[in-house]
């Protein structure tokens, strides 16, 4: 990715590189992932996502963001390239809020309540530095119901007390019939990973 965005090379190397890409992807040949298929390799809900464009080593859009337990919360730690860039030198708001985001529902799964975002508000103080290790952090600050609120920040880890970009969210466990609905593919739901055959 960073390769792709930060080139100046001429058009018709660009050309070349373009087919050898070409001829490259489909060598990607064999059985593909079905649209709602869980990858064998991932934890889910709470643990690996191998092909998250925020948390996957496997994904070439991810950072990647490490996540690691942190006091009362979660912490990811990454860092953005041009790749991610919104004003020039800067991350994009857009991967700010996706970084917050992934995060938060981190820490809603590790507070043992994974849910999905409802809402999420984003405050931008500062703009997010590329090419600088960011820290970012998330915490469950209450539960209500099957309501889960959470806030979130980026911060640089050179100064982890500023934050850059804060949120506050909400997320909502879905309850067994819509969490069954949406994610057929869960372990032990029925029509599920066995449907795939050998794991
Ligand atoms: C073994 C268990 C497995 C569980 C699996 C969990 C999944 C975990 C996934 C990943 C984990 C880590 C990865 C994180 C990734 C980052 C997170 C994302 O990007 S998620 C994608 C973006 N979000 C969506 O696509 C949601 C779209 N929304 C929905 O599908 C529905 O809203 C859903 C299923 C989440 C809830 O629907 P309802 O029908 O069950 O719930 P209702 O009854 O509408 O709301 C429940 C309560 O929430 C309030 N609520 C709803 N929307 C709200 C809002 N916008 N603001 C405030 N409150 C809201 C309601 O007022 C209600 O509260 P009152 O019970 O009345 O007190």
């Amino acid at each position: 990715m960073d390769a792709t965005v930060r080139t100046a090379t001429p058009t018709d190397v660009l050309h070349r590189v373009t087919d050898g890409v070409r001829r490259l992807t489909g060598q990607l040949t064999g059985r593909r992932r079905a649209r709602a298929e869980i990858p064998a390799v991932d934890e889910f809900p709470g643990g690996v996502r191998m092909y998250s464009p925020v948390t996957g080593a496997g994904s070439p859009l991810s950072p990647p963001m490490r996540v690691t337990p942190d006091g009362d919360g979660v912490v990811g730690r990454c860092t953005l390239g041009i790749a991610h860039e919104g004003p020039p030198g800067y991350g994009h708001g857009g991967m700010s809020a996706m970084l917050l985001d992934e995060l938060m529902g981190w820490a809603c799964a590790a507070a043992g309540s994974p849910g999905m975002t409802v809402s999420l508000q984003v405050r931008y103080h500062r703009p997010v530095p590329l090419e600088t290790p960011l820290r970012v952090f998330a915490r469950v600050t209450g539960t209500e119901g099957r309501k889960i609120s959470v806030d979130g920040s980026i911060s640089t880890e050179e100064d982890p007390s500023v934050a850059v970009v804060t949120a506050e969210g909400v997320f909502v466990s879905p309850d067994p019939d819509r969490t069954r609905a949406l994610f057929p593919d869960l372990q032990g739901t029925p029509g599920g990973r066995q449907a795939h055959g050998s794991r």
